[in-house]
């Protein structure tokens, strides 16, 4: 099933101004991970605009969920409470005075009741680090700290559809890791997440299917490598070879095996091409939902031995981490970061927040594809 559909969209500001999306067709599956591409100026801000009905097609139409967009106020309103936009610069969508009032916005606005938005507004604020900035007036933020408090409005409405412009331009690196966490926990709770970037190795690493824009024609619609493969159209639309896409190419060619299966992670990047001497190494596992992980954390270390790294995943295990200050030596990406351990042949212990354990179990699985089986072992 796909949540959207675009058939023969085009679209301009005015009658005297040309195209700027130009007969697009589209699909966006349910619950998949897509990353739109393309160049500056290509059409993917026009794109989500047209998605979201604040641009009304030309000509064409778009579907949302096979029933065409209604652009009255209801329409828009119905469409708004399922399908929830990150702006590529949040200015454009903040009106409030403060934080809170800004959060809140969302879901006042599709009717949840007020002891509930409450709570979602300090959920959200917490998902992005936001929250001892709750009262805060939102000039008085940096123009990442608006970003994310810009994402924590979008998450307060729970929306079933999460599109998010550029999201990760502007943030330090942590915010990043920390927004894409977000956009894993989305797709694991069976949200559709879109995204647009210029950052190909982002999108190559996190993506299921991409589509990408050229001049405000969308060229590609399939899996990443299927564009990749072709340099011209890669150049041709303003991007690049990721670059864990380009070194496999050079060492496969290199050392004489299949370009496929592509490695995405240094982990399988490590599997694919011998980083280990075959042999294994375990991890840990640590589930987190709440409550101290002190007696767990313990026992684990005691089970993979004093040297082992430890790694962590998601916003609460971190929370809990430093709060009982253990030693930490991936405090993010502790997924690829302690598979990379185990393909080296070494123990480790993993600490993640229990929505990812799918994510774990199929990162680990993939892992299998490249030659290396790895031993999960969960704690407590
Ligand atoms: N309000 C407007 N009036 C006229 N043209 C516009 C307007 N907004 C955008 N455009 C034009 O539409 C084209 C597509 O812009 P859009 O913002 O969708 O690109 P983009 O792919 O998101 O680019 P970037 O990566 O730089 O954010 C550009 O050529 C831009 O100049």
């Amino acid at each position: 099933m796909d949540v959207f559909n675009m058939e023969g969209v085009s679209f301009r500001h005015h009658d005297n101004l040309p195209f700027v999306l130009k007969d697009v067709d589209l699909s966006i599956p349910e619950n998949g991970r897509t990353a739109v591409l393309g160049a500056n100026g290509a059409g993917k801000t026009t794109l989500f605009y047209s998605l979201t009905g604040v641009y009304k097609p030309s000509k064409g139409e778009v579907l949302y969920r096979g029933k065409p967009v209604e652009y009255t106020k209801e329409g828009l309103t119905e469409l708004r409470s399922e399908v929830a936009v990150v702006l590529q610069n949040p200015d454009e969508q903040m009106f409030s005075s403060t934080v809170e009032e800004d959060v809140a916005f969302g879901p006042m606005n599709i009717g949840v009741p007020r002891d509930e938005v409450g709570e979602r507004i300090d959920r959200a604020l917490r998902d992005v680090r936001m929250s001892d900035y709750r009262w805060s007036p939102l000039q008085q933020l940096s123009g990442g700290q608006r970003k994310r408090v810009a994402i924590a409005g979008a998450l307060a409405v729970r929306p079933k559809v999460m599109i998010m412009d550029e999201p990760t331009a502007g943030l330090d690196p942590q915010s990043s890791m920390e927004v894409m966490e977000l956009a894993e926990r989305l797709h694991l709770e069976g949200v559709t997440v879109i995204i647009s970037t210029h950052d190909v190795d982002l999108a190559y690493t996190w993506a299921d299917g991409v589509r990408v824009l050229r001049h405000g024609h969308m060229i590609y619609g399939g899996d990443s490598e299927g564009f990749y493969e072709d340099i011209d159209n890669v150049l041709l639309s303003g991007l690049l070879r990721p670059s864990t896409f380009s070194m496999n190419r050079e060492i496969s060619s290199i050392s004489g095996v299949d370009e496929s299966p592509y490695p995405k992670t240094v982990s399988e990047y490590l599997a694919k091409f011998g980083g280990g001497n075959g042999v294994t190494g375990r991890i840990f596992c640590i589930p987190y939902s709440g409550g101290p992980v002190g007696d767990r954390y313990a026992e684990a270390v005691r089970e993979a031995g004093d040297g082992a790294r430890i790694g962590l995943y998601g916003t609460e295990s971190r929370y809990a981490a430093t709060d009982e200050s253990e030693k930490i030596d991936f405090y993010f990406d502790g997924i690829d970061s302690c598979l990379s351990e185990a393909v080296l042949g070494r123990d480790s212990v993993l600490i993640y927040d229990s929505v990812y354990e799918p994510m774990v179990r199929e990162k680990a699985g993939r892992l299998s594809v490249f030659g290396a089986d790895i031993d999960m072992q969960v704690i407590g």
